[in-house]
């Protein structure tokens, strides 16, 4: 199992995970290479949530030459993908090489940096666009964002993904995610469970996560 419970999130330990996660710290990494190595992290960690979360069922089939006893994954056509715009377009491009038949839903939520972190350690943030599916009792949601920095920007989606329904399931997918977000998450969604890559040090006077790797939407897509 590649796949560890520390409490406050679980971390996918995977080493080619942590591999391509490490050339995504890099500042040596460009643009291309950098979108790359978010869409291989996200099928890793998809695999990853397949095996390490997600059941399966043993059946009977028929293979050419005789009968047999297979195993399925439960669940594969109830699966619900949140796109968390910008940053989380090519992680879940990723995400849905091992999910291709997920439901998905798309939120435009960002931070308005403009004044930076309150005194709670908090951001405003601003909601453009959401287009959210349906969401019902057997599924596994996936609300994607390769960072989860206060918090701030996931607990506003997450409000939004509950309006939706009541899934069996709901689950923040992050690469990175510092401390501070964790506890905000853990606090206000204790039914939400959090899967992240890795667990860093700490978030910066600007809110950045240290050492984390930058501001992931602007390294993807090349703007500053
Ligand atoms: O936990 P928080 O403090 O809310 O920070 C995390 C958010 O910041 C980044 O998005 P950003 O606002 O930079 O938008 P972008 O994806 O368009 O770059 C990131 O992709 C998260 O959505
Ligand atoms: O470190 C951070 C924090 C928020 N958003 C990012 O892209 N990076
Ligand atoms: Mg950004």
């Amino acid at each position: 199992m590649t796949i560890e419970d520390r409490g406050e999130a679980k971390v996918v330990t995977h080493a080619l995970a942590k591999h391509t996660l490490t050339q995504l710290r890099s500042v040596e990494t460009e643009q291309v290479a950098f979108r790359k190595g978010l869409v291989k992290l996200g099928r890793i960690c998809g695999y990853e949530i397949i095996d390490g979360v997600m059941e399966t069922a043993y059946e009977t089939i028929q293979t050419p030459l005789t009968e047999t006893t297979g195993e399925r994954v439960v669940g594969m056509d109830d699966v619900v993908i949140i796109n968390v715009l910008r940053a989380a377009t090519p992680f879940v491009e990723g995400l849905l090489k091992a999910f291709p038949r997920a439901r998905q839903g798309v939120i435009s939520a960002s931070r308005d940096e403009s004044g930076g972190m309150d005194d709670a350690g908090e951001f405003d943030i601003e909601v453009d666009y959401v287009k959210l599916p349906e969401i019902h009792p057997e599924d596994t949601v996936i609300v994607a964002d390769p960072m989860l920095a206060t918090g701030s920007t996931m607990a506003t989606v997450l409000e939004h993904v509950q309006e939706m329904g009541d899934p069996e399931r709901l689950l923040v997918l992050a690469a990175v995610s510092a401390p501070e977000g964790l506890v905000r998450l853990n606090e206000q969604f204790p039914d939400v469970e959090i899967l992240s890559v890795a667990i860093d040090d700490h978030l910066d006077e600007e809110g950045y996560i240290v050492p984390g790797l930058g501001d992931a939407g602007d390294r993807a897509f090349r703007t500053t």
